[in-house]
């Protein structure tokens, strides 16, 4: 007896390679940035589409009849087909109920970091912990010293990275003064307010929370002083984060107002560091770690980001910004060298579709070089979850 032929990505592109919209019969499908995910375990396909690109009525009908397709693949068991809203709001998240994590016949097997985080209850006073943010294993800052070096793309497919290892993570944009975590998640619409508290937007498998969902962008570029504070603490303390493994904040570049209120109110686990190869660029780096190092928040390393060209057509490398700047700089400071990020121009094009990279195409030299970044951040979460819910502990008793 011959065993099937094992299904790939591309036998299931190919085989909807014909499928044409319904309502732009012009368009194709694997054409019109539908497709979110494409899983393949064994002979099961789970194929994602994102809602908020489907006519309303449309979404359906064209579910089953994708379903219905790859169900006549001759090596197909299983075809489902997922609609995903993107947003919280919409209420249209049609995914299959979630699991619960880990179980067995009821029984919770997960890990102890991975049990439901414990935080003792809030305290009153400044420094007291925040009640929105007690079931969140640890918090990590990405910052970077310049602009423009990538710092928000990094965050987004950071996120979505983790999130696609299994972790449950919430992404804060506290770039107030230019916040893009919105359109690089492709989030539209309504924040929803249940109990006082602003639920987070869902894209991509991650919670985010940005000040861009609650103003127009206008408005809080001219913010200074007291009123990016009061932001930033509206967006700690009245966002229902809900249980999270990891909370990650996108902070604006420098070392302003946004710093100083995120290190005086809450305590931050670890800051990431992201750097362009060159001097400048690293030189305004220091200036953030040192930063940091000042509200002994711990540097958990350096991602260098546009660190070579990647040539679409051979993958060749060439170093533009010179190379291994940031690697250099991370061994001369003594910190861990997280991994190095090609420029390459399907990272900005996702982001500007609101589709990062790590999501559109999971197999791109770009996707893999932010998973194995996070396959490095997984135990660094784990430890930073043990040693939070420690120091936590210590203040209640104090
Ligand atoms: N590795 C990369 N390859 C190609 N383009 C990239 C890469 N990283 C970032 N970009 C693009 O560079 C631009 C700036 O990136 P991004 O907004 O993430 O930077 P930032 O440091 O957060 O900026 P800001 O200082 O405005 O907050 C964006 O258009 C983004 O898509």
């Amino acid at each position: 007896m011959t065993s099937p032929n094992p299904i790939d990505q591309q036998t299931i592109k190919q085989t909807l390679s014909d499928f044409t919209l319904p309502w732009s019969p012009d368009i194709r499908l694997l054409d019109a940035n539908i497709i979110e995910n494409i899983t393949i375990q064994g002979q099961k396909v789970h194929l994602t589409l994102n809602l908020s690109t489907i006519p309303p009525d449309a979404a359906e009908p064209l579910r089953a009849r994708i379903e219905q397709h790859l169900q006549q693949l001759e090596n197909v068991t299983q075809a489902r087909v997922f609609l995903n809203s993107g947003t919280a709001s919409s209420k249209r998240l049609v995914f299959p109920p979630r699991q619960p994590a880990n179980t067995t016949q009821g029984k919770n097997t997960a890990p102890a970091w991975k049990q439901p985080h414990k935080h003792p209850p809030a305290k009153p006073g400044n420094n007291g912990p925040i009640e929105t943010l007690q079931s969140i294993g640890c918090i990590i800052a990405i910052a970077s010293g310049k602009g423009g070096v990538g710092k928000s793309s990094t965050a987004i497919n950071l996120a979505v990275s983790l999130a696609k290892q299994g972790l449950k993570v919430g992404l804060m944009d506290a770039d107030i003064y230019g916040p893009s975590v919105p359109h690089m998640l492709g989030l539209e619409g309504q924040v929803e307010v249940v109990n006082h508290k602003l639920l987070p937007m869902t894209a991509w498998g991650i919670s985010a929370m940005s000040i861009g969902m609650l103003v127009p962008q206008e408005q809080a570029m001219v913010w200074r002083g007291p009123m990016v504070m009061g932001a930033v603490k509206q967006l700690l303390s009245d966002v229902k984060w809900g249980e999270l493994d990891v909370l990650l904040i996108d902070t604006p570049p420098g070392t302003g107002d946004v710093q100083l209120t995120l290190t005086q109110t809450i305590q931050i686990d670890g800051a990431i560091i992201v750097s362009t190869p060159q001097d400048v660029a690293l030189l305004d780096a220091r200036r953030g770690i040192a930063m940091f190092q000042k509200s002994k928040t711990p540097i958990l390393g350096i991602i260098e980001n546009m660190a070579y060209f990647s040539c679409p057509c051979c993958n060749e490398k060439t170093y533009i910004f010179g190379e291994n700047g940031a690697k250099n700089e991370a061994q001369t400071l003594g910190f861990p060298f997280l991994g190095e990020i090609p420029l390459i121009p399907a990272i900005r094009s996702g982001a500007d579709a609101g589709v990062p990279i790590v999501a559109q195409d999971p197999d791109s030299i770009a996707a893999k070089a932010y998973q194995e970044i996070t396959e490095l951040m997984v135990p660094v979460i784990k430890r930073l979850t043990v040693q939070r819910a420690n120091k936590q502990q210590e203040k209640t008793e104090e």
